[in-house]
């Protein structure tokens, strides 16, 4: 079964409709990378099967209709980071690592020790546990992007959707991220990232790619169908070429 199946016919803002048509199949127990040129429409695509963006269509979570679902059963089921969220900056890195453990407790209830040990642990696993007693506000822009990749890993979710998780994040740490995400699918869970990184990207399980608010290919990174129509989208310019045997993408 797929983790996640949307059908989206147009999400339309503004009297501009700025998806079209749309067929997203997540696969389970994958790592699903969506890429695009600025503009393509990978982020309203995202925020659509998340429930957070209106549009006409169906979303299915686990096979069963994004709105059906309890809000609180749909929170453990589906963890989301999106891009520079703001709103949070008062408060302490940790208390915001907390809120991804938000919907395994009762409403008002403060949190246990094992919502403690779970906000450790993804904090610790993405390396921001030392700056638990400090303000999201004052972090720098990849620290903040760390604590924000660790509430959404504190969540647990089966599924766990990322908008440009990589902004702001160095090579080291990007690497992290994916040895995360790596570590997640062998789990049995489905990430999905939105990734401006292609030689990232080409390391995922599966490709969406995008233009012009459609989507455009899916396939295997390693396929040379998904290599033509990603030079197709972003130009002959892009070489792609297999480095230690992995596929990499570079503007040449
Ligand atoms: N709230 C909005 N109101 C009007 N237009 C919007 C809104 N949100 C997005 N758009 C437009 O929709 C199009 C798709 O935006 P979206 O953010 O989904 O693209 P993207 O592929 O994620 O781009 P990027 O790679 O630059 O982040 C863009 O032309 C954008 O300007």
């Amino acid at each position: 079964m797929s983790a996640l199946h949307a059908r989206i016919d147009r999400v339309r803002i503004d009297g501009r409709d700025l998806i079209s048509d749309v067929t997203l199949d997540v696969p389970a127990a994958r790592w699903t990378a969506i890429v695009g040129p600025n503009g393509a429409g990978k982020s309203t695509l995202l925020r659509a099967v998340a429930g957070l963006q209106k549009c006409d269509g169906a979303v299915l979570l686990a096979g069963r209709p994004l709105h059906d679902w309890p809000s609180r059963e749909r929170a453990r089921q589906l963890a989301w980071m999106g891009q520079q969220e703001t709103g949070a900056d008062d408060l302490l890195a940790l208390d915001v690592v907390l809120l991804g453990r938000l919907p395994h407790r009762p409403w008002l209830a403060p949190p246990t020790a094992a919502d403690h040990a779970a906000a450790q642990a993804a904090m610790q696993s993405t390396q921001s546990w030392d700056w638990r007693e400090r303000r999201l506000g004052s972090l720098s822009g990849g620290e903040r992007q760390r604590v924000l990749l660790a509430r959404a890993l504190a969540v647990d979710a089966p599924l766990t959707l990322m908008d440009e998780p990589l902004a702001h994040l160095d090579p080291p740490h990007q690497a992290e991220w994916m040895a995360l995400v790596r570590a997640r699918v062998a789990a049995g869970h489905s990430v999905v990232s939105v990734l401006h990184e292609l030689h990232l990207a080409l390391q995922a399980d599966h490709l969406v790619l995008m233009a012009d608010g459609r989507i455009v290919h899916t396939g295997a990174p390693a396929d040379t169908a998904t290599h033509d129509a990603l030079r197709r989208v972003f130009g002959p310019r892009l070489h792609i070429a297999q480095l230690d045997g992995r596929w990499i993408a570079l503007p040449l």
